[in-house]
Order: C-alpha cells, then structure tokens, then sequence
C-alpha cells in the first residue's frame, strides 16, 4: 500500500494503542538534589497506525514520556497501557517479553561496535533464543527492507549516520513490535538523511502496520512525518491533534512558537521601519491574508482582484503543504486605500484569515 492511500484511507483508527492516563513521574531527591517532577497528570492516546510526534524543548519531559511506554521508568502514579497491557504492573520477565512488541530507535543508534549490520539486528532474536537459520530468514529481509542488503557484514564504524540508523530501525523491527518507538532518532543527522530516515520511518508504519511514537525538538520533523502531534512544556501535554490543525491554528504560545519556526513569515528590514499603524497620503495598505482549509483550495486571489476591482501588490508569500494540504501566508499591498475594509470583508467572506500589518 503506497503511503498516500495509507494517510486518506485513515489507517489510523480511533482505538488507542497506546493510552497514557493521569500520568506523573517524580525522580527521587538525590543528595542535596531535591526532587524533580518530569511530568504531570499526562493524558495521551496514540491511536493503532498513526504515527504521532511528541515535541517539546530540552528538559520538558519528552524522554521520561517515552521511556514509561516501554517501562524503562515507571510512572509515580497513573496508568500506561500498551496494546491493553498496563506496563508497569509486569513483572521484570513479563516486561522483557511485552518489550517485544515495543521497538525503539535512538539519537546515537546504540549499536554494538563489535557486531556487524547482520549481528545487530540478530542480537533481540537471538535473546528471544530464536534459532539461526529463523534469525538469518528473518534477518536479512529487514536489512533489505531499510535499504542495505549491500551491508550486512558491515561494521558500525563502516556505517555513515543514516546507515547506522537504518541498522537500529531494522534491529528494532527484528521481533516484529506492533508500536515503534523514536527517540531523537534524526537529531544526529543532516537534514538530507533526516528526509531518508522520515521516509522510511513512513514506509515502515504504512507497510508493516508499525504505530509510531517520536520525540523530537524540531518542528521539521513533526511535519514531514506525523500525522498527529502533542506538545510538551514542562511536563505537561499543552495541545495535541492532527499536525495540520496544529500548524494552521495553534492554541498555546509554546505551540506557536514551534509553529512560527516554519510557517512564520517577517516582513523585510527595510518595511517594517517604514510601516506606520495609521493611514496617510501617498502610504498602501499592507495585509496578511492567511489562507488554509476549505479557503486554501480556491482562486481567491483573483477572486479578490475582479470582485472588487483592485489592484494588489504581493509583498511577501510564504505556501506550504502539510499532510497534502495548503496552507500559506500572503502579505499583498493595497494602494487604494479607501477599498481596505471592502478587501477585508470579502476576504473574511472567502475563508481567510486577514490582519493589518500597517501603511508603508
Ligand atoms: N533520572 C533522573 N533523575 C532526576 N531527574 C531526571 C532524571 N531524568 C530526567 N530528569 C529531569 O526530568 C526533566 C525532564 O527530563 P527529560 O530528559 O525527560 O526531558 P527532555 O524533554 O527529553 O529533554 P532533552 O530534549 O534535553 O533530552 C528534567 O528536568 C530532567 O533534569
């Protein structure tokens, strides 16, 4: 199944596989360090099939968060359920075998230096005693799958950045999981291989029916990969939906913060000195008209210029597509003044978002 049928066929359902309920973790005061609270009263579902991106900044609770999902912390209080499986009521030999179904993929890969591309992915099989010849069936498709069936008897140290992590992607699916978890898995690569990773990270929850749970710091990646985003500030969950909602009308300033650093538009150096708030002789109109949704898809632009017989200038634009579907920022100049609130009425009438920067 090609990843476009797999996004508009929704083969996310609304059945969470992993559910986190009135979640909060306290680390114990050490020493003269008191205690930390990493998160609070977290409530997170990530629904069967969809891949959704957690971001925050550096120390707001992201990896605490990810590493309750496959128990390597447990939570102070509440509930994390994997697949209906409360993780933190498992016994240490229950939780080894439950983290099967849990793949994870690391910032610095973790692989063993002394083991090839092959032994890598063969180290959870051959924990799960699985014998050679299944290991080596199994094995070797996976390596295929991420793209190095030309390195199999490679050395991590042989491997650049992205192959190293294809290695820790494969090496993740080896137990066939049913949730794969990411944590900063492309902070360590260039934006080139961070695309490759995504992509594949794309393929591999189309084609295997992989849920994925990331972390990230950047905003990028929530673009290019997640159907659904939460944002973390100081551990706490601040917004949470699907990625274009978020980017298109985010609630919470952490979350437009996040949003600014892709979609943001600044007016050059050299208008925004000269913009002043009120009109005079000889001055345009400058206008931010945001466009997405229903009013994304139309010809308003020219809807605009016939209907009201105006002559409008593009000062800026800035138009993107997140999961398929426009969304953009045009600041146009209108000379004739008198047609400003005509212009802003119809726009409005229209679908778009329209503010007044100003007359320069
Ligand atoms: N084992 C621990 N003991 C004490 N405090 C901890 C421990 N692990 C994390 N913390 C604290 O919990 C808070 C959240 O840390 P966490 O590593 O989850 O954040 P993060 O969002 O992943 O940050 P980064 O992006 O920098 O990795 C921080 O204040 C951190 O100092």
């Amino acid at each position: 199944m090609k990843l476009t049928e797999h996004i508009s066929s929704g083969a996310a359902s609304d059945e969470a596989i992993i559910q986190l309920r009135g979640v909060e973790k306290t680390f114990a005061a050490r020493g003269a360090n008191a205690p930390v609270t990493a998160l609070h009263e977290i409530n997170l579902d990530v629904p069967r099939g969809a891949i959704l991106g957690v971001i925050g900044r550096s120390g707001a609770g992201k990896s605490t968060l990810i590493r309750l999902v496959n128990g390597l912390e447990l939570p102070s209080s509440g509930s994390v359920r994997v697949d209906g499986v409360e993780i933190s009521a498992l016994e240490e030999r229950a939780l080894r075998q439950e983290r099967r179904s849990i793949g994870m993929i690391f910032q610095h890969f973790n692989l063993l230096a002394r083991r090839t591309a092959f032994g890598n992915v063969a180290l959870p099989l051959e924990i799960a005693g699985v014998s050679k010849a299944e290991i080596r069936k199994r094995v070797l498709p996976l390596l295929d799958l991420v793209g190095l069936s030309d390195k199999v008897d490679r050395y991590p140290a042989e491997l650049s950045g992205g192959q190293k992590q294809r290695v820790g992607i494969a090496r993740a699916l080896a137990t066939n999981p049913k949730v794969l978890l990411s944590d900063e898995a492309t902070s360590a690569l260039d934006p080139e291989t961070t695309e490759q990773i995504l992509a594949l990270l794309k393929q591999v929850n189309a084609e295997l029916d992989v849920t994925v749970l990331l972390i990230t710091h950047e905003m990028s990646v929530i673009k290019g990969v997640a159907d659904r985003v939460a944002v973390i500030d100081e551990g706490r969950i601040v917004e949470e939906g699907a990625t274009y909602d978020v980017f298109t009308g985010p609630q919470h300033a952490t979350t437009r913060n996040f949003v600014s650093s892709i979609t943001g538009t600044r007016l050059p150096e050299h208008l925004a000195t000269r913009l002043s708030a009120t009109p005079s002789a000889g001055k345009e109109a400058l206008v931010q008209l945001v466009f997405k949704g229903e009013g994304a898809a139309q010809p308003w632009l020219s809807v605009l210029t016939r209907k009201l017989d105006v002559d409008l200038g593009i000062v800026q634009a800035k138009v993107d597509h997140i999961s398929g579907r426009p969304f953009g920022t045009l600041v146009v100049s209108l000379p004739d003044v008198a047609k400003l609130p005509a212009l802003l009425e119809t726009s409005k009438e229209l679908g778009l978002e329209t503010e007044v920067l100003g007359y320069a």
